[in-house]
């Protein structure tokens, strides 16, 4: 792969200027410049310790846990591929790549099973060799052994590619789905500088996979805002390079590219379209192939609402959660409820099945407070723990100006934002603080005061009567 811009004239440049430029590179890097990514995957040799995508050497991990040694190498076992056979009905051909000398006929035969590959133009497909001579098998024709998912290319589109688009948070997930296979073959196969035709609105970019196959020529140039790369993944007359590996290039959909002829061999590509998806991280409440009536709790709180004993009059049920969700930050709450993950989410995701009312609040820890506290009539005295003071919703740090010189503790809690004191049956202890609000605080001189809150599910039971099972 090379850079085919602006790189000839910095032996000529001054440190000063080399740095200028360095530093309007990564600027422009930071902007969103990274408009494509590529790599490449071993194969694992026949006979050695093929397909596990982790090396060899990796020490076995301990029982119940996953071993992260042995990460530094993503091998691919070599790829199988399977289509329909042109010449009798119901026929099914196979070659494995890179090809052993005895598979050339298969090779070839998979070639000419192909058909010519069209291309868009005008919302019409178009087949004009002078402007794209390559071949195709559409996805109903064959399926193959690779899978990008397991090689991690996908992870690495997802951390490098999705975070400069909108909304393409770290919270987001790339969904890819295999488009074509086609050959460019030599002499002459070619596809002339053209952008993607985007399929559907979350469609961000594509992925082309060359797999392992003697080609020369056939480079792929991706071209955004005046740069360029060129990936070359021909390997005859290259020395060095084998057609041993699997190699890759993702890029934007707003990318114009193109395939330089191919002079010699057949250059064969798997083609996938990049979706933006609800990622890992922000699933819950929004992961449809989720099915929370196979989780093990669910079964155990339905039957227990089907109790008319349970909770007869109705009443909150209260779970702090088990992780931390930094749930007082600003940008962390944008992403909650859906960031909820383990346990928490399951429960998340059981409550709403079960048609229960349930939503993540903050509950304010104000027991420093509860000595003076005067705003609690005598009678709920002993009911004071329970009578949390639950958030309407989640709320950034507030940093107030209220001062308990002449503040009454009802005005500065009232600085937190709206609350209810409910009632509450906790079923776990607290266990993750965030700052809910410093404030002044004044004994014998003004200090900072600080008041802590945890993240809850606060789920409301209706009476028995009126549950909706
Ligand atoms: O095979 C390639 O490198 C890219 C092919 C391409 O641009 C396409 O299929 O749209
Ligand atoms: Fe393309």
């Amino acid at each position: 792969m090379s850079s085919s811009n602006g790189v000839r004239s910095l032996a000529d440049m001054s440190c000063d200027s080399l740095l200028s430029q360095l530093g309007k590179r990564i600027e422009e890097q930071k902007n969103g410049a990274t408009y494509t990514i590529g790599g490449s995957i071993p194969i694992t040799k026949p006979g050695s310790d093929g397909g596990s995508p982790q090396s060899s050497s990796a020490a076995p991990p301990e029982a119940g846990k996953p071993s992260t040694q042995g990460l530094a190498q993503a091998l691919t076992a070599p790829i199988t591929i399977r289509w329909d056979s042109t010449t009798a009905e119901g026929l099914i051909s196979k070659v494995t790549l890179p090809c052993e000398p005895g598979d050339a006929a298969s090779l070839e035969k998979l070639v000419n099973d192909c058909q010519p590959a069209t291309f868009g133009h005008n919302g019409k497909d178009i087949y004009d060799e002078t402007y794209r001579k390559a071949t195709k098998l559409d996805t109903t024709a064959f399926s193959s052994t690779f899978n990008p998912y397991e090689v991690g290319i996908i992870d690495a589109i997802a951390q490098v590619l999705l975070p400069s688009l909108p909304g393409g948070d770290i919270f987001r997930g790339v969904r890819a789905e295999l488009y074509k296979l086609n050959v460019y073959s030599g002499p002459s196969g070619k596809f002339k500088a053209h952008v993607d035709t985007p399929r559907g609105s979350a469609q961000f970019g594509s992925l082309v996979v060359c797999l392992p196959c003697d080609h020369d020529g056939g480079e792929l140039v991706v071209r955004h805002q005046g740069n360029g790369i060129i990936y070359n993944w021909g390997n005859i007359g290259t020395e060095g390079t084998d057609a041993a590996e699997i190699q890759w290039a993702a890029f934007y959909s707003d990318c114009e590219h193109e395939v330089l002829e191919v002079k010699s061999g057949h250059r064969i590509t798997l083609t996938y379209n990049l979706y933006i998806t609800s990622g890992s991280g922000d699933l819950a409440g929004r992961c449809p192939s989720l099915d929370p009536t196979a989780l093990p709790l669910y079964e155990a709180i339905l039957s227990m609402l089907e109790l008319p004993a349970f909770m007869t009059k109705g009443g909150f049920l209260g779970i702090y959660c088990s992780h931390a969700y930094a749930h007082t930050h600003e940008e962390s709450i944008k992403h909650l409820p859906g960031s909820l993950k383990g346990s928490d989410m399951a429960l998340y995701e059981i409550f709403k099945a079960l048609n229960l009312e349930v939503d993540l609040k903050p509950i304010l820890n104000d027991g420093a407070l509860y000595d003076s506290d005067e705003d609690l009539p005598d009678s709920e005295e002993e009911d004071k723990s329970k009578r949390k003071r639950i958030g309407d919703k989640l709320y950034a740090t507030e940093y107030s100006d209220v001062s308990t010189e002449w503040a009454t503790k009802r005005e500065l809690l009232e600085a937190w934002g709206n609350h209810a004191r409910e009632t509450v049956v906790w079923l776990t202890r607290p266990k993750h603080s965030g700052v809910a609000m410093t404030y002044l605080a004044y004994g014998n001189q003004a200090e900072l005061g600080i008041m802590y809150s945890y993240a809850a599910l606060i789920v409301k039971i209706p009476a028995f009567t009126k549950r909706n099972l």
